[in-house]
Order: structure tokens, then sequence, then C-alpha cells
């Protein structure tokens, strides 16, 4: 036997690329090394998403997000991880002028976190950049429907399909995606019978938020999954009320110290002293 297949190994590309129509994908976001730690061996991918901008910095949106950031979370996220494929997105106005400019934003990722793969926000144009990067050796995720790096154009995080256009423009994009070589789609706040249409109509299988359960697998932010916040998109389920468990703990902590219960014996260090 290989050293490798004694050792857990992480899921490929191809792996990730040959589930469509077979067994689902299980993805969710991470940022950070303790988060990844904890997801990576329960889910196939973690998404090192440019929502970080918006989740962990407070920024008001991913318009803002840096490569320097993603290649700090990814740095942080490949630490924790060793099963889970591991994917990191370009953020806004690091990969749209050209795909000489998408080429060296994609391969710094590569090279300086060790992720797997790059996504990149797709409408019809981005598509020879998809090809581009794909002949050089660079596995791309596609994300198509809501773009949130489009929320200026667009006048907020809009749900998409609910004009015969706007749906047509959607499949397209996918559609343009696929065909340039994308091993996997996001597809993003979408009307449910579209992502089923673009679902049948793509090799790459779909990764569904805010889609259909037709998708070949599904994806969250993973601190609207663990309930962290008050509001969420539509789509989110809560798993747990972490909101609620962080503030009956810091609660109890505060009253700890306040009563001087805290540190106790137990905690507290009794070193003596050396002759
Ligand atoms: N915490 C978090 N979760 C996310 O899923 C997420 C982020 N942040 N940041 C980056 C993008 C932004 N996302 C968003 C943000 C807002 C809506 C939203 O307002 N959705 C409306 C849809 C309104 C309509 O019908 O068009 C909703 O009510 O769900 C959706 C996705 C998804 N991504
Ligand atoms: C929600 C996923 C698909 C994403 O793009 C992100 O986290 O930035
Ligand atoms: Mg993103």
């Amino acid at each position: 036997m290989s050293r490798q297949t004694e050792q857990t190994r992480r899921i490929t590309v191809p792996e990730i690329a040959g589930r469509k129509g077979g067994q689902k994908i299980v993805a969710l976001t991470a940022y950070t090394t303790p988060m990844a730690a904890l997801l990576d061996p329960l889910v196939d991918l973690l998404l090192v998403g440019d929502s970080l901008g918006m989740v962990v910095h407070g920024l008001p949106s991913t318009q803002g997000v840096t490569l320097e950031m993603m290649i700090l979370h990814g740095q942080a996220v490949m630490r924790g991880s060793s099963h889970a494929l591991v994917a990191v997105d370009l953020p806004f106005g690091t990969y749209e002028a050209s795909p000489e400019q998408a080429f060296a934003s994609a391969s710094r990722l590569i090279a300086e976190t060790g992720c797997q793969a790059v996504k990149l926000e797709t409408h019809k144009g981005v598509a020879r950049t998809i090809a581009f990067l794909v002949d050089r050796g660079i596995p791309v995720i596609g994300h198509v429907g809501l773009r949130p790096q489009a929320s200026n154009a667009d006048g907020g995080f809009k749900a998409k399909g609910r004009t015969e256009a706007e749906r047509q423009q959607v499949l397209d994009d996918a559609t343009a995606a696929d065909l340039a070589g994308a091993f996997a789609l996001v597809v993003e706040g979408v009307a449910a019978d579209l992502a089923d249409t673009i679902t049948r109509n793509v090799n790459a299988p779909t990764i569904g938020i805010g889609a259909s359960a037709q998708c070949d697998g599904q994806i969250l932010v993973t601190e609207d999954m663990l309930g962290l916040f008050d509001w969420t998109p539509k789509f989110v389920r809560r798993y747990a009320n972490l909101k609620e468990t962080i503030q009956q703990a810091t609660t109890t902590y505060a009253d700890d110290i306040r009563k001087g219960t805290f540190p106790a014996d137990e905690e507290t260090y009794r070193l003596g002293t050396k002759a």
C-alpha cells in the first residue's frame, strides 16, 4: 500500500467533478484554522469565500476584499484541513480585466496557499478567462445567478429568475462556464426550476445555495448555518444556535469574574518556592 492511501488524502478535483448526478457534494465555507479543522472530516469541500469580508471583517459587501486577505485566510484553512478539497474565491477586481490578470491572481492563490482550486463569479464575458486558467492547470469553479460582487450593478442582493430574459441570461452564463471547463458550478439565489434546468443542461456538478435540492450538492456560509446571526438570507437553515450559546457562556463568565469565583484554586498556579 502506498503511503498516500494509508494516510488521509484530500478529495481531488476529478472526484468532485465526478459527482454529477451521484453522491451529493457537501460544502461549507471556512475562513480560519480551528473552524476548518472541525469541518474538514465532515464535508467534501471547504470554500474560503470572499463572504469573509462581511462575515469576519464587518464590511458592507464583498467588494472591499483583497487578494492578500484571501491568501491569509486560505493559508489558515489549509493548515486546519487534510481531507476536504479547498477552493478559494478570487475577490472583486483581481480577475475581471483580462485572462492574464486572472492567471496572475489565481496562480498566487494556488502557490501561496496550496489550495486546489479557485472560484470566480462568472457571466458570459468571463468564460474565456475560465478556459485560459483551465488550459494552464488551474481548476476553476464557476459561480452564477446571484453574484454578490455585482451587487452595485444589481441594486443589491437580488434572487435571479424573475423574467424570461433574466432566466436565459443565467442559463447562458452557466452553459458558457461549463463549456469553458469549470469543474463545478455554484448556483446562488435562483428560482428552483431555473436551478433544475441549469443542473440538467451542464456537465459540471452544480452546488446550490438558495437554488434547489436537485443541485448536485449544497453550500452555506458556516456562520449562518450555525446560527451566529439574527438575519440571514431566506435560503439558510439554522442547524444550531451558537449566538445564544456564546451569549450564555459570556454572561456566566462575566458573573463569575464579578462574584470572584473565577479563577478557582484549580485554575490558579501554586508554584511554591525552591530553597
Ligand atoms: N453571512 C453571509 N451569508 C451569505 O450567504 C453571504 C454573505 N454573508 N456574504 C456574501 C454573499 C451575500 N449573500 C446574500 C446576501 C443577501 C441576500 C438577500 O438579501 N436575499 C434576499 C433575497 C431578496 C429577493 O427575493 O431578491 C432574501 O430575502 O433572502 C442573499 C444573499 C450570500 N453571501
Ligand atoms: C456563499 C459562497 C458560494 C461564496 O461565494 C462565498 O462564501 O463567498
Ligand atoms: Mg463568494
